[in-house]
């Protein structure tokens, strides 16, 4: 896999600065056309999932998506590891601003055993299929206690080719005012690394908060099918 060169290449500091502003971020390419069809063909191979949401019956939106059972397939589960210790300074630089407590180790393993202690020991792990008229709405993948603040989606077709619609969507609500929204073209093969509960917010006594949710809009033609990665493991 091509991931770990893509994310090394990555200016970390730019992106910092971009999720810090926006609360979302593009990664350079992490995953060659042909690594993107070799996940998104996983999402056929039922053994390696531990469930299966129709989003419409939990009215989530329109659309399916797939847990993957543990152990993760190499490539997730790589991908995985390579983000934990990119995204760790951004938590932990986020919860000293906001006052909160950093209770993530150096680790994703020791990470992992943490949410494992706290009750959540499942993975979260999930491969997202899209097809006309579905949609994802806006949420926040939050399972339980134990909670990484930041997560990331990866682009697995190409928009404008393989789907039309379906562009990544967040709102910010913030404090005593309209909320502000913002959307996406996710790339095929790049990364979208986003908060997944707020973002810090400059304010006149230090630093606030804006909470913030995610979501797809409808896609209109075409398949668009998306890798999605947390750092906590759920319930
Ligand atoms: O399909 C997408 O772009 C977003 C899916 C999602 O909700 C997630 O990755 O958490
Ligand atoms: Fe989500």
């Amino acid at each position: 896999m091509s991931e770990a060169t893509g994310l090394a290449a990555g200016d970390w500091t730019a992106l910092a600065e971009e999720l810090g502003e926006y609360g979302s971020a593009l990664t350079p390419r992490i995953l060659t056309p042909g690594e993107c069809r070799e996940v998104a063909a996983m999402y056929d191979d039922v053994e390696r999932f531990r469930s299966t949401v129709d989003m419409a019956r939990y009215r989530f939106g329109s659309g399916q998506y797939r847990y993957f059972a543990n152990p993760l397939p190499q490539p997730v589960r790589e991908l995985r590891e390579a983000f934990y210790p990119r995204l760790l300074p951004i938590a932990r630089d986020w919860a000293e601003k906001l006052g909160r407590p950093a209770p993530w180790p150096d680790t994703l393993k020791e990470w992992l055993a943490i949410c494992h202690e706290a009750g959540q020991p499942k993975s979260a792990q999930i491969l997202l299929r899209y097809g006309p008229g579905d949609w994802n709405a806006l949420h926040q993948d939050v399972f339980g206690e134990a909670v990484f603040p930041l997560q990331v989606v990866i682009g697995l077709d190409r928009p404008g080719a393989d789907y039309s619609g379906g562009e990544f969507l967040m709102t910010e609500q913030r404090p005593r005012a309209q909320s502000r929204g913002s959307s996406t073209t996710l790339p095929q093969g790049q990364g979208l690394v986003f908060t997944t509960r707020d973002r810090p917010v400059r304010s006149a006594r230090g630093w606030s908060t804006a909470p913030m949710r995610h979501g797809v809009s409808t896609v209109r033609t075409g398949r668009r099918r998306t890798l999605g990665l947390v750092f906590h493991d759920a319930k």
